[in-house]
């Protein structure tokens, strides 16, 4: 299961994205779902990141704050929320735990259950199969998509925010913790888009300027006929080549689709882009993926 065929290799190097159905049992999946609520429900979230301030000069401020918020998460479990869920003092206008939009960007370093879903045999066995060698875990998200208002990823292929050189090294793998339906946002991928490099760059601009990141290029309008919708049930991996474009639309739906994903790069003969706004810290240096 965990180790690919040669046809399943084929049809990934083929379409760049692919469907491992049952990857994970039901039972890691709750584990996941358990865990994440006890998280959330110990969330402390900073107060620049709840306010919407009304003077410029604060609305400056705030946005700078939430920038560093950002910009510092690779090493850490912070929450980043959907649009719209603060008043204008910081309240929270829906239930904090249906605001969120997801958790970033190291659970898979700091906490066990997410650590040992990381590290598992199974994604080890995966990622051999893919003839790996020295892959390290980048980052990793819990996406929420929160029935009814869960926001759109709109198309993007994931070397623009993890840029290697050469091109062609970094992995997503992609866990549905709940089924991924066409109602409630599921992946949407454009099949073969992975062969062309990348056309756009976010690089971190630099320390305290505003807005704290760019974009080198620009995102092509996509045809939007050319995008396949991946539904997936609870426990399936997908895996995403870093240059496949894809996107998910918003969930309208009543039911959450919860997911939990992480970044790969096979670290052998890679350099990883120093204006990234991503970066190894003193305190996380990529753990490898074979530990
Ligand atoms: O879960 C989503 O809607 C998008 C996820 C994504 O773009 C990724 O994992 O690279
Ligand atoms: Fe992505």
């Amino acid at each position: 299961m965990a180790c690919l065929s040669p046809s399943q290799l084929q049809k990934f190097q083929q379409d760049g994205f692919l469907v491992l159905e049952g990857f994970l049992s039901a039972e890691e999946c709750v584990a996941m779902q358990q865990r994440i609520g006890e998280i959330v429900a110990e969330m402390d979230v900073p107060l620049h990141c709840r306010t919407e301030f009304s003077t410029q000069e604060e609305e400056q401020l705030r946005a700078q704050g939430s920038t560093d918020y950002f910009l510092s998460s690779g090493d850490k479990i912070r929450f980043f929320f959907e649009k719209g869920v603060f008043d204008e003092k910081g309240n929270f206008l829906v239930p904090p735990e249906k605001s969120i939009n997801k958790i970033g960007h190291a659970l898979h370093a700091h906490d066990p259950v997410f650590k040992s879903i990381t590290h598992s045999f199974k994604v080890q066995t995966l990622a051999r199969s893919l003839g790996l060698q020295m892959p390290v875990v980048v980052q990793s998200m819990y996406i929420f998509k929160q029935p009814h208002f869960g926001g759109e990823v709109s198309p993007h292929q994931d070397a623009s925010f993890l840029y290697t050189e050469p091109l062609g090294r970094v992995l997503g793998v992609w866990i549905a913790v709940e089924d991924a339906t066409l109602e409630n946002g599921c992946l949407w991928f454009i099949p073969g888009s992975h062969t062309s490099g990348v056309s756009r760059r976010m690089v971190r601009a630099p320390v305290g300027s505003a807005p704290g990141t760019s974009f080198l290029g620009s995102e092509p309008a996509r045809d939007n006929s050319l995008f396949v919708p991946t539904p997936v049930q609870r426990g399936a991996l997908v895996l995403i080549h870093g240059e496949v474009v894809h996107k998910s639309k918003q969930n309208l739906s009543d039911r959450s689709r919860q997911a939990y994903t992480f970044h790969l790069m096979e670290a052998s003969g890679t350099t990883w882009s120093p204006e990234n706004w991503l970066q190894p810290t003193a305190e996380l240096p990529f753990p490898q993926l074979y530990t």
